[in-house]
C-alpha cells in the first residue's frame, strides 16, 4: 500500500466517527487517493458538483484529519499538507495516470506500514539496550539467517517498536523487493476474528487463503506486544501455524513482548519453547545519558522537520531526563509540552530559547501526577461510569449513541492525560483499534482548547481519580 494509501485510511478511520453517516457513506468514501506531489494530495471526484462540495463544505476538515493522522502515523507533524480535488477529466489532464504507473520498483518499496523515521539512526544506543540493538542489527544484515525468531522484551515505551521498524527500514533499503509485515498482536487476532465471522458465508471461504496468503507469503513479520496473543487460543493456534510455515522457509520473524516468554503464563508450551528458539533480548530503562542524548536527537529531527520550533538549551533537555521514573515515551511526551508550552508564552522569556526555568514551568504538574502504575483502565472507567451514570459494559461495548461515545471517549483520553499506557493497551482494554484511542485523544484534547467547560468536566474526573 502507498503512503499515500496508509495515510488515507487512517484518516478515514477518524473522518468516519466525526461526520454523520449519511455525509461519510456518499461524500468521503468515494473519493479516491490518486496521487501526492510536494504534500499536495490529488483525490479524484465523480463529478464538478461533487469537487465543488468538496471544496466548500470538507477539504479543510479533510486536510486538518489527514495532518492529525500524518502525526499519529509517523510521529511528528505532517509538514503542509494540501488536498486537492480533481475530476476524471483533471485527472488526464495532469497526466495523473500516467505518474500513477511509475516504476513497479518504486511502488512497491511504499508498500510497507513502517514508520520511516524508526530506524537505526535515530535509535540511540546506551549500555540499557546495546545488546537488543547489536541483535536486531545482525537480523536487519543477514534476516532469516543470524536469529530466528529475534524476540524482544522490556517495558513500556522503551523502544521495542523503534526497533522492529529500524530493522524492516533497513532491510527494505537493502533489498527493496522485500515483503515485510508489520502488526500489533491486536490487529493480527482482530483480522483473524473477522475473517472467521465472514467465512462462516461459504461464500467468503477465500478469505480464509487472503489472510494466511498475507502473514505467510512474506519475507519478514514483525509482530509487536504479542503478550496479548497468550490465552486466545484461537489466535495463538493461528499464530503457531504462521510461525512454523514463515521459519521452515527461513523467513524472519522478530517478536515484541512486555516480559520474557518464561514468564508469559498463559501462553502455550508450543508456542513458548519457538520463542526460545532464536535470540532473546531485553530493553532496560536507559541510563541519564542516553535520556539526554535521546531527547537531544528528537528535538534535532523536530527541528528540521519544523524549524519554527524553538531552540531548546540542554539545562532543558537534562531537567526532564532526571526524572528517573519515566519511560522515553513519557519523556517525549515531557518534550512535547514544553514545546507547546513555549510556543504559547515565548513573549514571556525574551532570549527566544527554552531554557531548565521554562522546562521546570512547563512540567509543573507532568511528573508530579501519582504514580502511573496505581491507576489502571478499569479504575478509570469506574469513575467515568459513575460521573456520567452509564454502565461499565456500556463504555466497554460497541454501542455508537452519542451517551455512550462520549464517556468512552473521555476515558481514552483521561487514560493517555494519567498513565503511560501504550496505545495498544488500552484499545486491547476496549476491544477497539489503537487509532481509535488515538483519535478519541486529539479529539478530546482540541474540544477542550475550545471549551471551558468540557475542560473542567474532564479536571473533576481526574481529581476524583487521584483521590
Ligand atoms: N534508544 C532510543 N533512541 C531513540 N528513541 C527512542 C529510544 N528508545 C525509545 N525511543 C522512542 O520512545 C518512543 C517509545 O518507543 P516504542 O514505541 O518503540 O516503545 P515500546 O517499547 O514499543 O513500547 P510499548 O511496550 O508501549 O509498545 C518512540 O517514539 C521511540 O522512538
Amino acid at each position: 500500500m502507498s503512503v499515500f494509501n496508509v495515510l488515507w485510511e487512517k484518516t478515514l478511520n477518524y473522518l468516519e466517527e466525526d461526520l454523520p453517516m449519511f455525509q461519510f457513506n456518499v461524500w468521503i468514501k468515494e473519493l479516491k487517493p490518486v496521487h501526492e506531489e510536494n504534500g499536495t494530495y490529488y483525490f479524484e471526484v465523480s463529478s464538478p458538483m461533487h469537487k465543488n462540495l468538496m471544496e466548500e463544505k470538507y477539504a479543510e476538515k479533510i486536510r486538518l484529519t489527514m495532518q492529525l493522522a500524518y502525526e499519529e502515523l509517523y510521529g511528528v507533524p505532517g509538514a503542509d499538507i494540501r488536498p486537492e480535488f480533481i475530476t476524471p477529466q483533471d485527472s488526464i489532464k495532469l497526466n495523473i495516470d500516467e505518474k500513477k504507473t511509475q516504476p513497479e520498483k518504486r511502488e512497491h518499496a511504499n508498500k510497507t506500514n513502517l514508520n520511516p523515521h524508526y530506524t537505526f539512526d535515530t535509535f540511540v544506543v546506551g549500555e540499557a539496550n546495546k545488546f537488543a540493538n547489536a541483535a536486531a542489527l545482525a537480523v536487519a544484515q543477514a534476516p532469516g539467517q543470524a536469529y530466528n525468531p529475534l524476540f524482544l522484551y522490556g517495558g513500556v515505551g522503551l523502544g521495542k517498536t523503534h526497533l522492529m521498524h529500524a530493522v524492516g527500514n533497513q532491510i527494505l533499503q537493502d533489498n527493496p523487493e522485500a515483503e515485510i509485515v508489520y502488526v500489533t498482536s491486536e490487529t493480527f487476532m482482530n483480522e483473524l476474528i473477522r475473517m472467521i465471522q465472514l467465512t462462516n458465508n461459504r461464500a467468503n471461504i477465500d478469505l480464509r487463503e487472503q489472510f494466511r496468503r498475507k502473514y505467510r507469503n512474506i519475507d519478514v513479520l514483525l509482530i509487536d506486544d504479542i503478550q496479548f496473543i497468550a490465552g486466545k487460543d484461537v489466535a495463538q493456534d493461528e499464530f503457531f501455524h504462521t510461525f512454523n510455515a514463515l521459519r521452515d522457509m527461513n523467513k524472519q520473524i522478530v517478536i515484541s513482548s512486555d516480559r520474557p516468554p518464561k514468564e508469559m503464563e498463559k501462553l502455550e508450551e508450543r508456542m513458548r519453547c519457538r520463542f526460545e528458539w532464536g535470540l532473546i533480548a531485553d530493553i532496560k530503562m536507559p541510563d541519564y545519558e542516553t535520556r539526554v542524548a535521546i531527547l537531544l536527537k528528537k528535538v534535532q529531527a523536530l527541528r528540521a522537520m519544523n524549524p519554527a520550533v524553538l531552540p531548546i538549551r540542554d539545562d532543558a533537555l537534562h531537567y526532564i531526563a532526571q526524572q528517573k521514573n519515566s519511560n522515553i515515551r513519557t519523556l517525549e511526551g515531557a518534550l512535547q509540552k514544553v514545546i507547546m508550552y513555549a510556543e504559547l508564552h515565548k513573549d514571556s522569556f525574551p532570549s527566544g530559547e527554552i531554557d531548565a526555568l521554562v522546562a521546570q514551568k512547563a512540567l509543573e504538574d507532568f511528573f508530579s501526577s501519582p504514580s502511573v502504575r496505581s491507576i489502571t483502565p478499569k479504575s478509570v472507567v469506574d469513575v467515568v461510569c459513575e460521573y456520567f451514570d452509564v454502565r461499565e459494559e456500556d463504555i466497554r461495548g460497541q454501542k455508537r449513541n452519542r451517551e455512550y461515545v462520549f464517556p468512552r471517549q473521555i476515558a481514552m483520553f483521561i487514560l493517555r492525560d494519567l498513565t503511560d499506557h501504550s496505545y495498544s493497551r488500552i484499545a486491547e482494554f476496549f476491544g477497539r483499534d489503537h487509532s481509535t484511542i488515538m483519535h478519541a485523544e486529539e479529539k478530546i484534547k482540541k474540544q477542550m482548547k475550545d471549551d471551558p467547560e468540557l475542560k473542567k468536566v474532564v479536571e473533576d474526573i481526574e481529581a476524583k481519580i487521584k483521590g
